[in-house]
């Protein structure tokens, strides 16, 4: 292939994804991926470990969203058995709801073969319980909350775990986390693909990537933001508080 091919944008229909999928996108007005997107998505269909790095706004929700989505409608083809496939860990509620909107917006042609739940809201554990029991595709959560279900019985995932991602990681452990995460590990399967997403690279990045991720591709692109500034920062402010970018 000559550099000039290699160079000319993809497009989503390029990438092999469902035609379920595809059809969001278009209802979505996504017209071709973002250049995050772009590197991202054939890396995680593939199966490897990636840690994304790219500035806020730059579409990296859609960049782990569309391929866990995918290599779940795949997997539905051989599978048997309802399992949890995916786990989504972020660091606020805030961002939870919002991840698991992204990827209710992205299966909305395909919401019974593929169901996401957040179990980020702090209602009682047994509220949530029926939900997990069902097995649900993909879960979303704070690192503290998975824990309290793990811990309590109401999620097993060493059997069925095949994705782990960790979104917004260069927050996951000035949030907090890092007893959780850490503790959390033990509750994985020995073999899963596992990604990291994150603005920056800081060194507790570098420590959860060397805690979760496997002879990972580091994925660091600069673009142009996608979010105007003010809508931006106004999902700054009501996620985290006064950490406004
Ligand atoms: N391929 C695309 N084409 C057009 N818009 C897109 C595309 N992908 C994502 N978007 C939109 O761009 C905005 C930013 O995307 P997203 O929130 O995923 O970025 P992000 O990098 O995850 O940001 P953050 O770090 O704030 O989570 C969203 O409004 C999303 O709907």
């Amino acid at each position: 292939m000559s550099d000039e091919e290699d160079e000319k944008p993809r497009h989503f229909h390029e990438m092999e994804l469902d035609d379920r999928i595809l059809k969001a996108i278009a209802k979505l007005g996504w017209l071709q991926p973002t250049m995050i997107q772009e590197k991202a998505i054939p890396l995680l269909l593939e199966g490897k470990d990636v840690l994304v790095r790219a500035r806020t706004g730059s579409g990296k929700t859609a960049a782990f969203a569309i391929p866990v989505i995918q290599r779940i409608l795949c997997s539905k083809k051989l599978a048997t058995e309802q399992a949890i496939k995916a786990l989504i860990l972020a660091p606020s509620k805030e961002l939870c709801h919002q991840i698991c909107g992204v990827v209710k917006d992205l299966t909305y042609k395909c919401s019974r073969e593929v169901r996401c739940i957040d179990i980020a809201p702090q209602v009682d554990l047994s509220v949530q319980k029926p939900l997990l029991v069902e097995k649900p595709d993909i879960v979303v959560g704070t690192p503290a909350r998975t824990l309290q279900h793990l811990k309590a019985g109401n999620l097993n995932l060493k059997k069925s775990l095949e994705m782990v991602v960790v979104d917004e990681a260069d927050l996951v452990f000035s949030f907090g986390y890092e007893d959780e995460i850490k503790e959390l590990m033990g509750y994985m399967p020995k073999i899963y693909q596992a990604i990291l997403a994150s603005a920056t690279l800081s060194n507790d990045v570098k420590n959860l990537k060397s805690l979760i991720l496997h002879n990972p591709v580091t994925l660091k692109l600069e673009e142009p933001d996608l979010a105007p500034a003010s809508s931006k920062q106004n999902l700054y402010c009501s996620c985290f508080g006064l950490v406004c970018k």
